[in-house]
């Protein structure tokens, strides 16, 4: 059998070296005569799979091991009786750290003692969005949530939805919508010129769902105004060819990293490891956690002179801080712009390895309830 793979899926050969032979290529470059010869394909969200890829290949199988599937022709897999599986949840730990993360500093960085003072409307409520929410709600913020196509499914049953309107009113917005053009409720150019017309500079506009959620140019032309919200980015319109001007007018630029924890790519490898031993019969042997590595930092200890906020902040930047992410992306829009595609890539490529706040344990000495309980909120384990 021979697997063809985005090289940059990691633990490729641990997990399917006795399925098949592998070969690896690059997924943003992956060619119909790369796949041609292949049984089954493992990518990641750079390869778009549709007909033109595949037509004329014995391909049985595609995995993908992401969240999103807007690079997939699902209809045109399920019509030629090719097995399709995506890692639903994999990475979504990591996106709500790395939001976590931002609203730590934006707390900072506006002086408040305390960032659970913000409201914070939640767009897409799903695995990264009811996940985030949950953390948040712990940590004492206000919380809404905005998702039309729940809300209609699941009417008086599910939690209390608000409209992207209302969302939109909240001190910060942090949008986690898959990327649609299709249905009743299309995602593609979400926030446009008339959502961004009422932010105002007291706002924080979050994206780490897809780039093509928000219009680009009405973006631009928002943040050159004098009230302008601010605004997070880490998903971009047209990756990897990102607009270095948009990059230039927001607050924070990362590099769609959001997902990019050890713990997110490594648990994507293996959802599509056991989709794939299951279409083919197999029996699921291996788990993720048996791969991953001990972090180089296990263990943080804070004295009772420990102030809380400031604990819990260094706690989480110990483990992410957006800004050195911001740093090397800023440095990789100069160049023209095949250097810049390749730099933001290239950026994705080397990404130096990211551990998720569980994987550190935090000793509180003489902590109260409160400070033990906000730690917990995040995903820290607590050392007694
Ligand atoms: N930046 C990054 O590294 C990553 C980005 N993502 C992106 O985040 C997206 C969300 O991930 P999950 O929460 O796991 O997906 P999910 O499928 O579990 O949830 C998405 C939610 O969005 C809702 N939704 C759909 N259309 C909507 C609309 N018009 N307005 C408001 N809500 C709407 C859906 O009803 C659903 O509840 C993925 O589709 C992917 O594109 C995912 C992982 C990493
Ligand atoms: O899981 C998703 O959906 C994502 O956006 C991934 O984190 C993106 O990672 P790559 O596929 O671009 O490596």
């Amino acid at each position: 059998m021979l697997i063809v793979a985005d090289e940059n899926i990691p633990l490729l050969d641990a997990f399917f070296a006795d399925m098949g032979d592998i070969r690896r290529v690059s997924g943003r470059h992956m060619s119909r005569k790369d796949v041609r010869d292949a049984d089954v394909l493992l990518v990641r969200s750079v390869t778009r799979v549709d007909r033109d890829l595949l037509a004329g290949s014995r391909v049985k199988f595609v995995g993908t091991a992401t969240i999103g599937t807007d690079h997939i022709d699902q209809q045109w897999l399920a019509d030629n009786g090719i097995g399709f599986s995506a890692a639903p949840g994999c990475n979504a730990n990591s996106v709500v750290e790395y939001v976590l993360a931002v609203l730590s500093l934006h707390a900072e960085r506006c002086g408040f003692a305390n960032g659970n003072e913000l409201s914070v409307g939640v767009v897409g409520a799903g695995n990264v969005g009811s996940r985030l929410a949950e953390k948040l709600q712990r940590l004492g913020f206000k919380v809404l949530l905005c998702d039309p196509p729940r809300a209609e499914a699941e009417g008086d049953q599910g939690p209390e939805f608000v409209s992207l309107e209302q969302a939109l009113q909240c001190d910060v917005v942090t949008l986690h919508t898959p990327l649609t053009d299709q249905g009743r409720h299309p995602t593609h150019h979400l926030i446009g010129e008339k959502q961004l017309a009422p932010l105002n500079a007291g706002q924080l506009l979050i994206n780490s769902g897809r780039g093509e959620v928000i219009d680009t140019e009405a973006l631009k032309a928002r943040l050159k105004q004098d009230d302008a919200p601010l605004v997070a980015l880490d998903v971009w319109e047209n990756e990897p060819a990102i607009d270095p001007e948009l990059v230039g007018l927001v607050w924070l630029a990362t590099p769609h990293i959001a997902g990019y924890s050890l713990e997110g790519k490594v648990r994507g490898t293996e959802m599509i490891y056991q989709a794939l031993s299951k279409h083919l019969g197999l029996p699921v042997r291996k788990k993720a956690g048996q791969f991953l590595p001990e972090p180089p930092l296990s263990k943080l200890t804070f004295t009772s002179t420990a102030d809380e906020q400031k604990a819990l902040r260094t706690a989480l930047r110990v483990c992410y801080d957006p800004r050195a992410d911001d740093v090397q992306l800023r440095l990789a829009m100069n160049g023209d712009a095949g250097e810049r595609a390749e730099a933001f890539d290239g950026l994705r490529k080397n990404y130096p390895v990211r551990r998720e706040c569980s994987s550190l344990k935090v000793q509180l000495k003489g902590a109260g309830r409160s400070m033990q309980e906000s730690f917990k909120a995040v995903g820290f384990k607590l050392k007694l």
